[in-house]
């Protein structure tokens, strides 16, 4: 029986658990939400009764999750004078999957990231996140159709992984006498006024972040990983990152990939026509391609060649980068869902892409799409894919009746503008 201090878990529902490496789900799964923080709450509300609905719908009362809220951000500091309290983990942890609203950062001082500090504190190091095209959004560019990719971002290192100095601290100027007496570092141009951060990218944090990205491409039969980085540059880091990437995919997956470090190496000893040749036998008998690109080619081919990119492998800033900026081409933040999962322990922790929008804070007026379809990534992940579909269909529907939020309504044509609770209330007609 897990302890809690502060907040108790509802009397109803089981734990889900963790059985051979596969999840138990339970009719009645005990699943901690966090509301979040901003406009968090009005969405949290929102998308709710949405999944209740379609369990409802689905199960006709055979499943029902028991939801155990947990607090973090703000609504935690004004009831417990923490931002993110010990039973908040505990329950986290012990119940394996949950969802959270968006949590406010402070810029440039004051509280170090809470939603960092989940992931890093339950070592969820994927940030997953599927961009796909819903018929009838509007969107900046001629063919969103062709954008289909799901990002895998690294989550547990990079530049997030919070080790930083202000400038003029004594611990800057440790730093940077150490770099430059030590270690024979002179290229920093300004190092009594410069503050200093660190960027850790391992070998064994890009194996298992792309491994989850090629196991996520073998399942699901797409075409291609692409590992995107800014190794010209940062060459023992994002570019180690690539290195390592090809690295695991020949020895773990060596009869199932075909990677372009190989076309190289064919290239480099037998010419380019016969690297062709390897290539499209490769794609013929239906390998997996793994390939590369330098991150700022990726974000311009991304608007211009989208169709040639599927499933993306990439760091923690990059992939930070990319995620608003695939979701502006498909129509928005307001419908980009999430998850930072740990593959190896099964811990999910489902959430949009986005933040807090606080200006929106209580009007309920922003669009709830993002968090509901992380709950659809979340009943997927629990085997609930019925639940999955019918809310997915039902969103579909909604949005192609042209009953929209703001975000949407000011892009479209003859869209009929509906709040956040009203989103949710159509969506649940439609299920
Ligand atoms: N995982 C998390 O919890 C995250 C938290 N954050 C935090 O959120 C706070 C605010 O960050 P900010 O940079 O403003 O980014 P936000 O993503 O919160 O908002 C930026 C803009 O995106 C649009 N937007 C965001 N959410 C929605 C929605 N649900 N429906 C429609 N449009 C939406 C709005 O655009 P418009 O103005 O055009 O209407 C909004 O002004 C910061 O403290 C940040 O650290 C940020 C990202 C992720
Ligand atoms: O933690 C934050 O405040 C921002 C996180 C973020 O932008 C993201 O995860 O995409
Ligand atoms: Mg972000």
């Amino acid at each position: 029986m897990v302890q809690f201090k502060r907040f108790q878990p509802p009397a109803e529902g089981e734990p889900i658990t963790l059985e051979n490496g596969k999840l138990r789900v339970p009719n009645h799964p005990i699943i901690p939400f966090i509301e979040g923080d901003g406009t968090g709450p009005d969405i949290w509300r929102a998308s709710v009764r949405v999944f209740d609905a379609a369990v409802a719908k689905v199960y006709g009362g055979e499943r029902k999750v028991a939801w155990y809220e947990v607090y973090a951000g703000e609504k935690a500091y004004n009831l417990f004078g923490e931002w993110l309290p010990d039973d908040t983990l505990t329950a986290l942890s012990a119940y394996i999957v949950s969802i959270k609203g968006p949590l406010t950062t402070p810029v440039g001082g004051g509280i170090r990231s809470l939603n960092v500090a989940l992931r890093q504190l339950l070592d969820l190091y994927v940030c997953q996140r599927p961009v796909r095209y819903f018929q009838g959004v509007p969107s900046p560019v001629k063919h969103p159709e062709l954008v289909d990719m799901v990002i895998f971002r690294e989550n547990s290192e990079d530049i997030y992984a919070g080790v930083e100095w202000a400038a003029g601290t004594p611990e800057a100027k440790k730093v940077i006498e150490f770099l430059q007496k030590e270690m024979g570092v002179n290229k920093i141009r300004f190092p009594e006024t410069s503050g200093i951060g660190i960027k850790p990218v391992s070998r064994e944090g890009t194996e298992r972040l792309v491994r989850a990205a090629i196991e996520y491409a073998l399942r699901h039969k797409r075409k291609s990983v692409t590992l995107v980085h800014k190794g010209n540059i940062m060459k023992f880091t994002e570019g180690a990152f690539k290195n390592w990437g090809y690295e695991l995919a020949e020895r773990e997956y060596g009869d199932k990939v075909f990677t372009w470090a190989q076309y190289d190496r064919i290239k480099a000893e037998q010419g380019q026509a016969a690297a062709d040749a390897a290539q499209k036998q490769a794609e013929s008998e239906g390998k997996l391609i793994i390939k590369d690109v330098i991150a700022d080619a990726f974000l311009q081919q991304i608007l211009t060649r989208p169709a040639e990119y599927d499933v993306i492998a990439t760091m923690n800033l990059n992939g930070d980068y990319i995620s608003d900026a695939l979701a502006a081409q498909v129509g928005g933040i307001g419908i980009a869902p999430g998850a930072n999962i740990n593959y190896v322990t099964g811990h999910a922790v489902f959430e949009a892409t986005h933040g807090t929008a606080p200006k929106y804070a209580g009007l309920d007026k922003v669009n709830p799409g993002s968090v509901i379809l992380s709950g659809v990534m979340m009943f997927e992940y629990l085997g609930w894919q019925e639940v999955a579909d019918a809310i997915t269909r039902a969103l579909e529907k909604t949005i192609a009746q042209k009953i929209v939020t703001y975000d949407f309504a000011r892009l479209m044509e003859g869209a009929r503008e509906v709040k956040t609770s009203e989103f949710a209330d159509a969506i649940i007609a439609n299920l």
